[in-house]
């Protein structure tokens, strides 16, 4: 008989083993399921085996004992290698193979092509005129030029209609000039900018004749082709280390009265006639596209994060024994305590969710741009007020679940072997990039406000079919009938918070305070009604995904893992459904969780393993496949530059002096 899970290999650790033995289902045909398709799982393991075999595309020495010089050099280096060997590994018009090859190779601590290709691409794409990709798109995807985005300033980021930088209209030279008046005005924060980029999408304030015409997205030269120095009316540098993403360049930029031709402004949708002459986009905000993209494809990004920091917390569980359960002559695995399987096992089920819930958005944005190139814009609003709530949401809940996965590790989680706290570093960087949480559930929650308000003005058949439910009646709830009847108890708790937030905000407004002040009070509230909404969207992907699933050991066991998803899910929100649930109806829901959680147990290994991401990948001694932890700790530990010599010059000029000393 074949094995149904594909990892088990001779010299495994025993306890893995054991583990993948008692998975109900093939770990192959649940990452086609993960990954979208069996023809692409199975890519991913052949573009991983070709990595494997060029050895100089390997770290030079684990991440960690490097510094910033180090990390950002290596970076360099290993995307030097990847570009001289590139097709023998992808097909190099997949992006998707792209990005699997990058993540495997340059792991998440950033390198210099990161913003080129999930920004600056993706901004040509949507913004540039097709004359303009002619002269740019093929250059940058030939990587003939480095690129990165810079929008953010370091006296605003959430605040765009603030920004101070200008790019003023010259009729003329037919020129724009770009000028960063104050200090608070210099770029800071884009990936990528400080060293590594020499062109860049710049995000400025149009001005034509004195009069400001918002932000707008500028192709800005900012270094030498063949010097790589800065050019004159430029200043760039790196903006210095940060929490995680310590192997990219984050920088800062200013503009001394630089000058760009007309043709510059990336006008597909926005131009500037010669004679100065502005020509509206077919909607406001249709500068903001490669923000939404990116907000599109964070929900996979963050499952994927959360995802890496589960197989390193499950499979590390399985082999750790600490203290007994019944049996006094062996120690247990600590991954059949039930908190540990509380810490863990519902964080599983959110990165599926995740998973599954960003094919639905991608598919949601891929849908868009097409509608957006052909005129028709009408979806951006609907687009914009999801993936605002989704992006805060799964970052949030991501940053928590790796949280956990660190804690379940014990004392071997808090070392950098696990690798766990640079997972949370990058996946937390989510929570403030492409908006700041806060600020983007407010986005939702203004688009929350409105859907009530034409429900109040009868025009709920007007509604779209994601904010439906706000208009509908509760109906008596069957907690036996499955996940679609946790389903309705999210919708109850999202649609009560939505009704109470939106009447606490009109009843503030409607007693004389103004529009400003009555939102901000009524903010938190709103806050968590975009929380809910989301969530339930979540959810209910979650549930469409699975029933689509044709293999049914696959879908056996997911419908397993949607268990656990949708009773965690309805006891962490309990507050909010006091009022549609009985404390009896909670208990059945409690102790359906804690079911759930055995059933889920002897396939916890194998949903993990499904995730296949290779020993290379995730960098962590704790999470190796082979399971072989201990041995390979105390090889990391000693190759801690701190132990290339016994006796430190630190000890000798420091220590030893005062011990010294001390004997006298
Ligand atoms: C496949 C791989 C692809 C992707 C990667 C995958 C995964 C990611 C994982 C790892 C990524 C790795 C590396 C990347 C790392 C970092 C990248 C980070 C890059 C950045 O951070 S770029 C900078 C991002 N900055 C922001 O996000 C700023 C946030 N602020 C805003 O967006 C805006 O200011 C705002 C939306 C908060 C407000 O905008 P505004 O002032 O212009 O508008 P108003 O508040 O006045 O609202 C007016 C009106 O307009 C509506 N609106 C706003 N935006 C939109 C929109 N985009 N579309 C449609 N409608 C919009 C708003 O709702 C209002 O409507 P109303 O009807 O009046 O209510
Ligand atoms: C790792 C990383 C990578 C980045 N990469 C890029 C990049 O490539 N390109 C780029 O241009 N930028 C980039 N950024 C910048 C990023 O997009 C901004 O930092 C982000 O949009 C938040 O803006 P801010 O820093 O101005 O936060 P602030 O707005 O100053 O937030 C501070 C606090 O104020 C609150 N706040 C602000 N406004 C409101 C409001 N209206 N209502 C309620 N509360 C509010 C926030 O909730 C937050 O608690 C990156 C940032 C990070 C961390």
């Amino acid at each position: 008989m074949t094995a149904l899970n594909k990892s088990i290999e001779p010299g495994d650790s025993p306890d893995l083993t054991e583990e993948r033995a008692s998975g109900t289902f093939d770990t192959n045909a649940m990452a086609a399921v993960i990954y979208g398709s069996d023809k692409f799982a199975q890519r991913r393991r052949e573009i991983s085996e070709a990595i494997s075999k060029i050895p100089e595309l390997a770290d030079s020495a684990p991440l960690p004992f490097l510094d910033r010089f180090g990390k950002v050099t290596e970076g360099s280096r290993k995307l030097s290698v990847i570009l001289e060997n590139i097709d023998k590994l992808i097909d190099p018009s997949s992006y998707e193979e792209g990005l699997h090859l990058y993540t495997e190779v340059m792991g998440m601590e950033g390198h210099p092509l990161a913003l080129h290709e999930v920004m600056f691409i993706p901004a040509l794409i949507a913004q540039a005129s097709d004359e303009q990709q002619v002269k740019w798109l093929g250059r940058a995807r030939r990587r003939e030029i480095i690129g990165c985005y810079a929008q953010t300033e370091m006296g605003h980021g959430s605040n765009l209609r603030a920004l101070e930088t200008t790019a003023t209209y010259s009729p003329e030279t037919q020129e724009f000039i770009l000028h960063s008046p104050t200090i608070t005005s210099l770029k800071w924060w884009p990936g990528a900018l400080g060293k590594s980029a020499n062109w860049a999408v710049v995000v400025a304030n149009l001005i034509i004749r004195d009069k400001n015409y918002g932000p707008h997205p500028f192709m800005v030269q900012l270094r030498d082709e063949d010097s790589h120095e800065p050019l004159p009316g430029i200043t760039v540098g790196d903006i210095g280390p940060k929490m995680a993403f310590n192997g990219g360049d984050n920088g800062f930029l200013g503009f001394r009265n630089y000058r760009i031709p007309r043709e510059y402004l990336l006008n597909r949708h926005a131009k500037v006639e010669a004679d100065g002459r502005y020509v509206k986009p077919p909607h406001a905000k249709i500068n903001h596209s490669a923000m939404i993209r990116v907000r599109s494809h964070m929900a996979t990004g963050q499952g994927a994060l959360l995802a890496h920091a589960l197989v390193i917390a499950v499979r590390y569980s399985a082999v750790r024994r600490q203290g007994y359960l019944e049996d006094k002559s062996r120690e247990v695995k600590v991954l059949d305590y039930q908190t540990q399987q509380h810490r863990l096992f519902p964080s599983i089920a959110r990165a599926y969710a995740f998973i599954f819930c960003g094919f639905e958005t991608i598919r949601l944005y891929d849908q868009l741009l097409i509608d957006v190139q052909n005129g028709n814009t009408s979806g951006m609003a609907d687009l914009h007020a999801l993936t605002s709530g989704l992006k805060s949401v799964v970052t949030y809940q991501t940053g928590e679940g790796i949280e956990q996965a660190r804690m379940a590790c014990g004392g071997h989680g808090y070392s950098m072997a696990s690798y766990i706290s640079e997972i949370y570093g990058v996946a937390i960087g989510g929570c403030t990039y492409e908006g700041e949480n806060m600020v983007m559930l407010l986005q939702l929650g203004r688009y929350l406000v409105k859907s009530i308000e034409m429900i109040q003005n009868g025009k709920s058949r007007e509604l779209g079919p994601m904010v439906a439910y706000l208009a509908e009646n509760e109906s008596e709830i069957d907690l036996n009938l499955g996940p679609n009847e946790y389903l309705k108890v999210f919708e109850y708790a999202a649609r009560n918070q939505t009704w109470r937030a939106t009447e606490k905000f009109q009843k503030l407004r409607n007693s004389g305070m103004s529009n400003e002040k009555a939102w901000n009070q009524a903010s938190v509230e709103l806050t968590r009604a975009s929380r809910l909404h989301t969530r339930l969207y979540i959810m209910s992907t979650f549930i469409n995904h699975v029933g689509s699933i044709v293999d049914q050991k696959v879908k056996g066991v997911l419908i397993d893992l949607l268990n656990v998803h949708v009773t965690y899910e309805v006891m962490d929100i309990g507050i909010y459904v006091q009022g549609l649930l009985s404390s009896n109806q909670m208990d059945l829901i409690r102790n359906q969780l804690y079911v759930s959680l055995e059933t889920i147990r002897p396939n916890a290994v194998s949903l993990v393993d499904s995730f296949q991401i290779s020993d290379m990948q995730l960098r962590s001694v704790l999470g190796r496949r082979d399971g072989n932890v201990y041995e390979n700790l105390f090889k990391w530990a000693k190759s801690s530059p701190l132990n290339k010599t016994d006796v430190l010059p630190s000890v000798t000029q420091y220590l030893k002096p005062m011990m010294e000393k001390s004997k006298l």
